[in-house]
């Protein structure tokens, strides 16, 4: 599979872009005609820059406001295609895209079109160069592929082509299926790009923002596998304009990139069994079936905070590793790890020093853990391990969000007998009963916002999900973007990502002065809300309090019997109800850099996360970072 991207797509300056791109595995870049005009070095130096770092230049672009014009400016368009092909002579490259015309003087007209284009190409082949024609969205005479195709055809000329963006088409939701009937050796480069579904001006949406394939709401695979129906087998080229992008790192952008094309060539592949697809076999996307556990990584000093804090939630140590500082508490299928394996030079003890007590690591039930590790690391994720002592098995782990580890679980006997086999049980002297709490929830994640598409498209990527649409949480300190993701085809493990643009907020703080994205909560859950609320006070759980003026809200909105407000009062459960069933929820107080945990219970099938909870949440986690504490009665 040829790969490439535009150099619009990547920040910094050209020699940073260029090494990032061919540091990230693609074999070619285009040359976006701006980031070479403001670089000071001539198109042989460019040339040069992009052939030492083993870069292919796919294509030269854009070429404006051609076909159609009137005279004088007709003449004066092809002297400038000229003056442009003996610049791509000196950068080594054999290819131009010429956008569709959006000059208020041009002219319509399809056949007028084609004898522009087939001039040019007469032109172009005098130069040993090819000429590809792209429909914009916004074009003012042609913006869909199959006028632009029906240009070309009419053209026809062996140095004119279609060029196709998978923005320009899927933006204006045309069906691409229409591009089956293109010859594959008449479509001269594809460009690639996705985009968050937004109902704004096309032009505006293109160039602030595409991103890469996976990471936006439009169907990119469909449009690849028509795409492949034809025969195409040139570059497949990331053209992503992106404000946020822009601002972020070369080599992460790079990174991403290049997965979101083994992504989606991978979904095509399984998609058009009988298309010869260049991309490298992997297992397919990891059906995710649960949260086996969530390590903690602390000091002994502060163990014992956390220790207490689990105790109140009902949670009892049933075992300690043979070998490690290393305890395991349990309740219903739940398993929380505590390490304080701090000697020697330990990931967990690396992580503490960095980021004090946080949940640095949790494993993942899957079918095959080998298989979940050989996916990651085809897309790219790093693996992870650490030496392991006489006895102790392997988990295979990769490195995620935050470098947490994420380790794979399966049935096969070693990974199985892990918990038996690793750990001696502890004797409990008395037992003071759990509170019903029965799995994991969900997990949730706090990162900077623009790093949330990188670990969307991490997720996506390697795991069969489905993502949630985003939501803005309003904190008095700015605004935290959530969105969530739920493994399918059971919703076994589901992570909420929550993105922070302001240190003021409640979750950027946790990101400040944690020093870095990691597990913020942990949501458990119980089957019975009350029953739980009425354990956790016997265990001297201290929940979240949360505000009056919440309750009497709650009781208007949804019409709530007075009895049912009260009782959720008492325990300081929130509460939601939609369509498909209600949910309740519970908070604990924060612990350290405002970690947290929640019950949940859900009823019915909904299917949320409570997000309208979320600012009353917010505002008494706020409440308590005050020195007086309380909330006013
Ligand atoms: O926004 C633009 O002008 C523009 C230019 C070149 C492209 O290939 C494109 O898709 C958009
Ligand atoms: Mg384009």
């Amino acid at each position: 599979m040829r790969t490439s991207i535009a150099t619009v797509s990547i920040s910094g300056e050209f020699p940073e872009k260029l090494a990032a791109i061919a540091k990230a595995g693609f074999t070619g870049v285009e040359i976006f005609e701006n980031d070479f005009l403001t670089y000071d070095a001539s198109p042989r130096e460019v040339s040069k820059m992009a052939r030492d770092h083993g870069l292919d230049i796919t294509l030269f672009q854009p070429f404006r406001d051609f076909e159609g014009m009137p005279e004088p400016h007709r003449g004066r368009t092809v002297e400038r295609a000229q003056r442009k092909f003996d610049i791509m002579e000196e950068l080594g490259t054999d290819l131009m895209l010429i956008c569709s015309n959006v000059s208020p003087v041009s002219l319509g007209g399809i056949d007028r079109a084609a004898a522009d284009f087939h001039e040019l190409g007469d032109l172009a082949a005098r130069h040993g160069v090819r000429v590809g024609y792209e429909a914009l969205a916004w074009g003012r005479h042609v913006s869909d592929h199959r006028d632009a195709w029906e240009i070309v055809r009419r053209a026809d000329h062996p140095s004119v082509g279609i060029i196709l963006d998978s923005f320009h088409t899927l933006s204006r939701k045309i069906d691409p299926n229409s591009i089956r009937s293109i010859p594959g050796d008449k479509i001269f480069i594809v460009q690639l790009a996705d985009a968050p579904l937004f109902d704004m001006d096309l032009l505006y949406w293109s160039r602030h923002f595409r991103n890469m394939p996976g990471e936006g709401d439009l169907p990119v695979v469909d449009f690849m596998r028509a795409v492949a129906a034809t025969g195409y087998t040139g570059p497949l080229s990331l053209e992503i304009f992106n404000d946020q992008f822009r601002g972020g790192s070369a080599r992460a952008l790079a990174e991403d990139g290049h997965r979101s094309l083994v992504y989606v060539m991978d979904r095509v592949k399984r998609l058009e069994p009988d298309i010869r697809i260049d991309v490298p076999d992997m297992p397919d996307r990891i059906a995710a079936r649960g949260v086996e556990f969530v390590e903690f990584t602390t000091a002994p000093s502060d163990k014992a905070n956390l220790e207490a804090l689990l105790g109140t939630l009902g949670f009892r140590k049933t075992g300690s590793h043979r070998n490690r500082a290393v305890d395991l508490y349990t309740q219903g299928d739940i398993r929380i790890v505590i390490n304080t394996d701090n000697t020697g030079d330990t990931f967990a003890g690396a992580s503490y020093s960095v980021h004090g007590t946080n949940a640095y690591a949790f494993g993942l039930k899957v079918e095959n853990a080998q298989d979940a590790v050989k996916r990651a690391s085809a897309l790219g994720a790093p693996t992870f391990s650490e030496p392991r002592k006489p006895g102790e098995v392997t988990v295979p782990a990769i490195q995620g969000v935050g470098n947490g580890v994420m380790y794979f679980l399966d049935d096969s006997p070693a990974l199985a007998s892990i918990w038996t086999n690793e750990f001696l049980p502890t004797k409990n002297e008395k037992d003071a009963g759990d509170a019903l709490l029965t799995r994991i929830d969900h997990l949730a994640q706090t990162t900077r916002y623009d790093e949330m598409p990188t670990w969307l498209l991490f997720y996506t990527s390697i795991f069969s999900t489905r993502r949630t649409p985003m939501v803005d949480v309003v904190d008095p300190g700015g605004l935290v973007r959530s969105q969530a993701i739920e493994s399918v085809p059971e919703p076994g493990f589901r992570l909420t990502m929550n993105g922070a643009d302001s240190r003021k907020t409640f979750a950027g703080k946790f990101l400040a002065e944690g020093f870095g994205t990691s597990i913020q909560h942990i949501a458990f859950a119980t089957t019975d809300i009350f029953a739980t609320a009425r354990r956790l006070a016997e265990l001297g759980f201290q929940p979240l309090p949360i505000s009056r003026n919440y309750y009497d809200d709650l009781e208007a909105r949804f019409g709530l019997e007075p009895d049912f407000s009260d009782a959720l009062r008492a325990a300081s459960i929130l509460y939601d109800r939609d369509d498909s069933g209600e949910y309740f929820q519970i908070y604990s107080r924060t612990f350290g850099e405002g970690f947290f945990f929640e019950i949940v219970e859900r009823r019915g099938a909904y299917g949320g996360y409570g997000a309208m909870n979320a600012p009353f949440r917010i505002a008494a986690q706020r409440r308590l970072l005050r020195p007086d504490g309380m909330p006013k009665e």
